[in-house]
């Protein structure tokens, strides 16, 4: 165990990219900081708008991720002072639960001597997360393609998207809990739509590695999710169906939504101001902006704490 602060800075995610569910997402320049060091007694700080009403003991998702890794590693979970600042709103389709997960996940695994690798921090975080793509594109930064095989276990690829790729997205000011969003979905698919999913997924990847708009345009479309969600996401058909002539490469829902996503590779107004106008048709608030793409992924630092060591 390690007598100081251990700070990691986690970026936002947008997962599915349209055709990529459960297996593509992408970091987002907006932060989750969790600070963490051992106590004598549990407690969780919250700082800041976006995290009202969550636990701040033992039940909270940061503590939780910490102690998922600490029994895998057969480690008892000391316990644990944590303070958590963010920057991503929650149950917006921006990742929020997978960037706690990370932060909690990466922060403990320093503290306890670092059992695991950051290829193993992915396995434990898509584990607990349930599908790879936010907690892979938080951890690695970029892009993340992933798969699961029959044994649980996730083999991915991580990858720097184009620079021009530049995104906007629309987060709108109510809530959409990514279980609620996953109930809607149908236990199963025709072979059509099987079809379709895998050709417009492996587009996408080849069109995200390659920097072909006009391939991604036609890759980002989708029968899996998005046609039982769009009804739960007010002004989202409209954009997916015209967003094109203001010139998007291609619009989603990010995650499990409700906020939109749109892609260009143009300066990002003309977009911008033509998704505001959507979703006040819609009267729908939402805070519509461009986000850059995070290229680095987590980032963990360590604070000393020689004057506390002083103290005791
Ligand atoms: N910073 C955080 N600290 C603790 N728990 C968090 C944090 N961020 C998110 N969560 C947990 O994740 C839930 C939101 O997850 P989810 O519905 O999947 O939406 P999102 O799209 O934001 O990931 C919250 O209700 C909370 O339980
Ligand atoms: N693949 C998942 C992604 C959920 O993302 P979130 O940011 O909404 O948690 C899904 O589509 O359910």
């Amino acid at each position: 165990m390690n007598d100081y602060e251990v700070v990691v800075k986690v970026p936002a995610s947008t997962a599915n990219l349209g055709s990529g569910f459960d297996s593509i997402g992408m970091a987002l320049q907006r932060y989750t900081t969790v600070k963490m060091k051992l106590a004598n007694q549990t407690k969780v700080n919250l700082i800041g708008q976006h995290q009202q009403g969550l636990p701040m003991n033992k039940q909270n998702l940061i503590y939780q991720a910490a102690d998922y890794l600490c029994r895998q590693a057969e480690i008892e979970t000391p316990q644990l002072e944590i303070e958590v600042e963010s920057e991503i709103p929650l149950s917006r389709g921006l990742g929020s639960s997978g960037a706690a997960i990370i932060g909690g996940m990466v922060a403990v695994n320093t503290l306890v001597g670092t059992p695991f690798t950051k290829d193993e921090i992915f396995q434990l975080a898509s584990e607990l997360e349930g599908h790879p793509d936010n907690v892979g594109a938080s951890l690695f930064g970029g892009v993340l393609v992933a798969a699961k095989n029959k044994e649980n276990k996730f083999t991915y690829v991580n990858f720097s998207p184009p620079e021009q790729l530049k995104v906007v997205v629309s987060i709108p000011d109510y809530e959409l809990q990514t279980k609620e969003a996953r109930g809607v979905l149908p236990e199963q698919y025709s072979r059509e739509d099987a079809v379709y999913a895998l050709s417009h997924a492996a587009l996408l990847s080849a069109a995200l590695m390659r920097g072909d708009f006009k391939a991604m345009g036609e890759a980002l479309n989708d029968q899996i999710h998005q046609p039982y969600r769009k009804h739960l996401i007010p002004g989202f058909e409209e954009i997916l169906e015209n967003g094109k002539n203001y010139g998007a490469i291609g619009a989603a829902i990010s995650g499990a939504g409700p906020t939109i996503i749109a892609f260009t590779s143009q300066s990002s107004e003309r977009l911008i101001l033509y998704i505001k106008q959507v979703m006040e048709k819609y009267n729908v608030n939402a805070q519509t902006i461009e986000i850059p793409i995070d290229y680095n992924g987590v980032v963990c630092k360590i604070n000393e704490r020689t004057f506390e060591k002083l103290e005791n």
